[in-house]
């Protein structure tokens, strides 16, 4: 799944917060948008999903513009994790995962063995076997992170939107949601503040500053100690960790 997003822009009233982002993820690519706290990557994110309508542009998924998708296609095509996704219910660990679901299936049919076996799948990539059948409300933010992201497992999509996945969760699981979306093959666009992490497992960085795109490309292309002062307003060093992989040092910020 080919995701474009053509010269997009959105906005409120009096303030233009995604302006004119031209971006093209191929199919299988794993794309990490990087940028500070304000710079639009949720409000890009959100139009990439469809669930915000451009004010000018187009998102386009292998040739087609989803402006015209009813809510069932886009959920059958793409599974998005939001920033702040909560499930105020009483549902159980492994519902929540079967509410990926739900497009999948007629209104009048409930979950067939088919369904079942995406759910207990998606459940055991996020380590999450054991706590299938916690109540919501008793999980911890990491636990309920894992299960909004089998959630978007258990959605079977082509395409799959994160924003922030890594809140919450400790360092293994970071390291192993890493892994899942490297090795996915499907089309990832996910926002990270983990710059390191997003260099490594990442195929290429989108940076984002004040609404647009500045800089995309390798991580070593992007993650550099100019970029890092003129989009973050932080000085740092840029190098290599003792495994090979790019690593941020940062000095105290000026007063
Ligand atoms: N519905 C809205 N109404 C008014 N302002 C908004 C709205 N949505 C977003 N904004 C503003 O647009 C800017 C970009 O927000 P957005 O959430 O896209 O940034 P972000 O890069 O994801 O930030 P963060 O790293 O903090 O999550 C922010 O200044 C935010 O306050």
């Amino acid at each position: 799944m080919r995701i474009e997003a053509k010269n997009l822009s959105w906005g409120v009233p009096g303030k233009t917060i995604v302006r004119d982002v031209t971006l093209t993820v191929a199919s299988g690519e794993t794309v990490g948008l990087i940028g500070p706290n304000g710079s639009g990557k949720s409000s890009l994110l959100r139009c990439i999903a469809g669930l915000r309508t451009p004010d000018a542009g187009s998102v386009v998924y292998d040739g087609e513009d989803i402006a015209r998708w009813p809510a069932r296609q886009r959920a059958l095509k793409m599974a998005f994790v939001e920033q702040t996704a909560d499930t105020d219910s009483d549902l159980r660990v492994a519902e929540v995962a079967m509410l990926g679901r739900t497009a999948h299936r007629s209104r009048w049919r409930g979950p067939d063995a088919s369904d079942h076996a995406k759910v207990a799948a998606a459940l055991a990539r996020l380590d999450l076997e054991g706590l299938a059948d916690r109540p919501w409300k008793q999980l911890s933010g990491g636990e309920r992170q894992r299960a909004h992201l089998a959630r978007a497992l258990a959605q079977d999509t082509q395409a799959l939107l994160l924003d922030e996945p890594l809140n919450h969760l400790d360092v293994r699981h970071q390291l192993e949601l890493m892994e899942l979306v490297h090795s996915t093959t499907q089309t990832v666009v996910v926002a990270l503040h983990d710059l390191a992490l997003a260099a490594r497992y990442c195929d290429r960085l989108v940076l984002m500053h004040r609404g647009t795109v500045v800089a995309e490309g390798a991580g070593a292309d992007v993650l550099t100690s100019s970029w890092l002062r003129d989009v973050f307003d932080v000085e740092a060093e840029v190098g290599r960790d003792s495994l090979g992989h790019l690593a941020v040092g940062y000095r105290e910020p000026a007063r």
